[in-house]
């Protein structure tokens, strides 16, 4: 099927390549095209430019885009989104003065989400996880990274990363999984954390390489959670089975674990709220991507990642959402936008490069989405009509997408 769309109003992050994530004043710069025209064949693109440069086309289908804005849609680097049940009670006791640390302290958090996944069948979470990725398709994610966490017993462990395969062969979009056994320790372990080290390492790990059930591997490194020492280890056992590290850092406390993961060789460290000047040295000119996820700092009412340091600082910088059901119970990107042109400051330009060509990076899929780019899968935002890329953050809590293409065709939502 080949498919040209003309009189693009303007077609946004356009770039012969991104091979490379974006840094300092790179981040600045958002190529576009007026008046153009973009050629999809068999879902990838495989031409764009200026109208006055088309030459007549042999396309099946021909649409005319005068009053549209194109963009590639975004690349969300980071979430859970299988799980069982809400935590609505939780948000209630936020309200009355408890904090994150105190709930789970209190056996809320992660372990309550894991009691509420063991006791549910892997259909219904499949089911439940399909509709919410279909709801955040509709709102212009068109690849996503997707962590297990919620299980901690080898059983629901692998439970969930075989509903994120099932996700993965039911969806038109590039899914990635990642292993995040090491979420919590669970109660079943709580005298005894070594002993669930043992278990992930020797128990789930051997499974998910057998079955091939996971891209990543991933941990949260915080006080009350997993050490530093115990983030490499698993980050060190996780390489023997192909694993690469994307881990939760920072975002508590600064415990030295963003230089370790720098060092280990992650490609991606999440969250960083929390930051040194050490931490940002580790950081510059390193090829880990530094993953911001506003819509937890806003929930939980934390400080926001200091991303605009950081890019004046060469790093490598991306957005994503982060949605769980205990600190970020939104997997809406537009929404990120908004959170980081507001209230991290990021120019759009800053912010939607990092929501695409550097999350692309994040999780190692900057040769298939997240630009404009020949080759590159046809994944694409076309928006109400608007005058430039500001009035998408602007619009903050509205939708302002008309259509989301996959591989070029129009997802009904
Ligand atoms: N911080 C660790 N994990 C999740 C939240 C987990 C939960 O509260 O259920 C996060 O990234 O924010
Ligand atoms: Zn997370």
């Amino acid at each position: 099927m080949s498919i040209l769309f003309t009189y693009i109003k303007e077609l946004v992050q356009v770039r012969e390549h991104t091979n490379e994530p974006l840094r300092g004043t790179a981040m600045d710069e958002l190529p576009s095209i007026k008046n153009a025209y973009l050629y999809v064949e068999d879902g990838r693109i495989v031409d764009y430019g200026s109208m006055d440069d088309l030459h007549p086309h042999p396309a099946e289908e021909v649409y005319n885009c005068e009053n549209q804005i194109i963009a590639p849609g975004y690349v969300d680097s980071h979430t859970h989104l299988v799980f069982a049940a809400t935590r609505e009670k939780e948000f209630e006791d936020r309200i009355h003065g408890l904090s994150y640390e105190e709930i789970a302290a209190r056996g809320g958090g992660i372990l309550n989400s894991a009691a509420k996944l063991a006791d549910m069948s892997e259909d219904d979470l499949y089911l439940q996880a399909q509709d919410r990725l279909k709801q955040l398709i509709a709102m212009g994610t068109t690849a996503i990274e997707i962590k297990s966490g919620y299980g901690l017993s080898v059983e629901s462990e692998i439970k969930i990363l075989r509903v994120i395969k099932r996700l993965k062969s039911e969806n038109y979009i590039p899914i990635k999984a990642t292993f995040l056994g090491a979420h919590a320790i669970p109660l079943a372990f709580k005298d005894d954390r070594n002993g669930y080290l043992d278990l992930i390492v020797n128990e789930m790990l051997p499974v998910i390489g057998e079955e091939n059930l996971a891209d990543y591997i991933d941990v949260f490194c915080e006080k009350n959670y997993f050490t530093v020492d115990e983030m490499l280890r698993i980050i060190e056992t996780g390489s023997a089975y192909g694993l690469k590290a994307k881990v939760h850092v920072n975002q508590f406390n600064a415990l030295g674990a963003i230089d370790a993961a720098v060092k280990a060789g992650a490609v991606s460290v999440d969250h960083l709220e929390v930051m040194t000047t050490a931490d940002y040295e580790s950081l510059a000119d390193a090829n880990t991507i530094a993953t911001a996820l506003p819509s937890c700092s806003f929930f939980l009412g934390l400080d926001y990642a200091p991303v605009n340091e950081m890019i004046d600082k060469n790093i490598a910088v991306a957005l994503a959402t982060d949605y769980n059901p205990g600190s970020t119970p939104s997997g809406n990107m537009n929404f990120v936008f908004s959170l980081a042109c507001i209230k991290m400051k990021m120019t759009p330009q800053r912010a939607f490069n990092a929501m695409t060509v550097n999350a692309a990076h994040a999780m190692g899929l900057q040769y298939e989405v997240g630009s404009i780019t020949r080759g590159k899968k046809a994944h694409l935002l076309f928006f109400k009509d608007i005058d430039s890329m500001a009035a998408v953050p602007y619009h903050f809590g509205h939708s302002i997408i008309d259509k989301v293409l996959v591989n070029g065709h129009h997802i009904q939502d």
